[in-house]
Order: structure tokens, then C-alpha cells, then sequence
């Protein structure tokens, strides 16, 4: 978790965060006597509970170094929780809802996210979503891939429809394929991934979506996708949790684009991070 703050004047604050020997978090602004702010940022990114009470304690603490006349505008680049948008089986959490009441009790003037993972994460939470093609069009890297002549775009499943459908509108790519996802119905799990198109000879395959956690959905495509003759299969996604490690496309993904939503300890020459914070 890391959380950043900056005033209106790109200054940033000092943050130091420990815990209690009883498991309490606590919040430290440094150099905050020789600031002032009439707006302040924060971003936010965060991968476990204790950042989210981090961030509700900041908040907090520069509500009273500031008083309520100052603007906070929040940015969470991932949104946590926003894929456990519903109660999947009885005896469940809304575990989205939960979390969108406890970030409705911050006294802030906007929040941010990127890319959310489905539109009840918006209406829940009432943020600001950052569109993808917005963020793949700040990347001239990736545009260029994305809108080279041999360049296909692949979509991976019915749920990044909507989200491929505007990427292509935005860089005007014509060429794509939509991929179906076949779960077993009593489980829920996914058995395989039907790629409509017979031949990628010579292509350059870019699989866009919102998330890569471990990576099964992507595999499984790249395995298709190579085996349909593509030359290179590259993927895009917003946030890369990646919790099955890089090791795992070996010899599928050839290339990685994926933001700064989550910290990198080592740059993995795999990757092409674009830093859209
Ligand atoms: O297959 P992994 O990487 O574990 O999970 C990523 C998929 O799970 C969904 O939430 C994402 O939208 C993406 O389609």
C-alpha cells in the first residue's frame, strides 16, 4: 500500500504510518506547519484492508490539519472490491457494498478510480471512472502496437465486450476477435475458451482487459492464439495483480502492458509500464 498526498501546489506531505502492538493503525503528517492548500490530492493504492483504513485515517487527519474548507480529491487506481460486485451464493457478503459505505464516510470532494472492473463499482461508490481507451491512448507505445497493420485486437470474454468495443472506436481499430468463455454450469468453473477465428498467421494478437490475476483466462487464450499461428501475442491490462508470477506465460504472452495501479518491487523486462498516476 502506498498513499500519496500533494497540495494544489504539487507539495507533497509526509505520511508515516506504524501500527500499535494491539493491531491499531496511526497516521503521522510530516511537514505539514510550513504548508498550506486550498485543494489536496491523494492517491491511494491499496492491496489489503490495513490500506484501506490507512487512507480513511489520512483523510482524516488532513481533514484536521486543514479544516473542512479544503477540497480532498481521491484517486484509487484499483478499486478493491469491485470485482465482488454481488452476493454470488447464499450465506455471502455484498463485500462491494460493504466497502462503498465505508469509503462514503470520507468527507471528500471527488474519488477516482481507473478502469473499474464493472459499473456497479460506479454506481456504488459514486466515483470517477477512467476509461481504458483513455489510458491506452496515453501510451504511444501501445498505440502504435495496437494500430499496426497486422495488429488484432482480442477480446476475451462477453464481460470486456463493452469495454474492447470502445477501445476499438477510440484508436479506430477494425480487425478484432470476440472469445467466448465455457464455464461448467454446476460449478461456475471456466473449462475452456472458444477463439472464433480459424488463422492469426502472421499477426500480432493484444488481448485487452481490466485485470490479470493469476493469468488463467489469458493463458488459455494465448495457447489458442498461438496455436492459430499468430507471431506474437501481447496483453493489456489496466491493473496487473499478477499472483501466479510472469513465469506463467512463458512461451504464450510475449509482451506485458499494464499501469502503475499496483507497485512493482523489480522491473520485469516483460513488462512496459505505463505511469498514468
Ligand atoms: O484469469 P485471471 O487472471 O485470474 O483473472 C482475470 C479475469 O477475471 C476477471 O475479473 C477479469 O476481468 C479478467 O477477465
Amino acid at each position: 500500500m502506498t498513499i500519496t498526498v500533494t497540495n494544489n501546489q504539487n507539495d507533497n506531505i509526509d505520511i508515516s504510518v506504524i501500527s500499535f502492538s494491539g493491531g491499531e493503525r496511526h497516521v503521522q503528517l510530516g511537514n505539514i506547519d510550513s504548508l498550506a492548500a486550498t485543494s489536496l490530492n491523494v492517491t491511494a493504492r491499496i492491496n489489503s484492508a490495513t490500506g484501506i483504513m490507512d487512507l480513511l485515517l489520512v483523510v482524516n487527519a488532513l481533514r484536521h490539519r486543514f479544516g473542512t474548507e479544503v477540497a480532498i480529491d481521491v484517486t484509487i487506481p484499483y478499486l478493491p472490491y469491485a470485482r465482488q460486485d454481488r452476493v454470488c451464493a447464499a450465506g455471502q457478503a455484498f463485500s462491494l457494498e460493504v466497502f462503498a459505505a465505508v469509503l462514503a464516510t470520507m468527507p471528500v470532494r471527488s474519488i477516482t478510480t481507473w478502469d473499474c472492473h464493472s459499473t456497479v463499482g460506479i454506481e456504488l461508490t459514486g466515483a470517477i471512472n477512467v476509461m481504458p481507451e483513455k489510458i491506452i491512448a496515453s501510451s504511444p507505445a501501445l498505440v502504435e502496437v495496437l494500430t499496426a497493420d497486422n495488429s488484432v485486437l482480442i477480446c476475451p470474454d462477453e464481460g470486456a465486450k463493452a469495454r474492447c468495443e470502445a477501445i476499438k472506436t477510440e484508436l479506430n481499430i477494425s480487425d478484432s476477435v470476440q472469445c467466448y468463455k465455457k464455464r461448467d454450469p454446476s460449478t461456475g468453473k471456466v473449462l475452456c475458451t472458444e477463439v472464433n477465428i480459424d488463422s492469426l498467421a502472421g499477426k500480432t494478437a493484444i488481448i485487452t482487459d481490466d485485470i490479470c490475476d493469476g493469468g488463467y483466462t489469458f493463458i488459455k487464450i494465448a495457447e489458442q492464439l498461438k496455436a492459430k499461428g499468430a507471431d506474437k501475442v501481447i496483453l493489456y491490462v489496466t491493473h496487473g495483480i499478477f499472483s501466479k508470477g510472469l513465469d506463467v506465460f512463458d512461451g504464450l504472452i510475449d509482451e506485458i502492458y499494464t499501469t502503475d495501479s499496483f507497485e512493482r518491487e523489480a522491473t520485469d523486462p516483460r513488462i512496459n509500464q505505463i505511469k498514468f498516476a
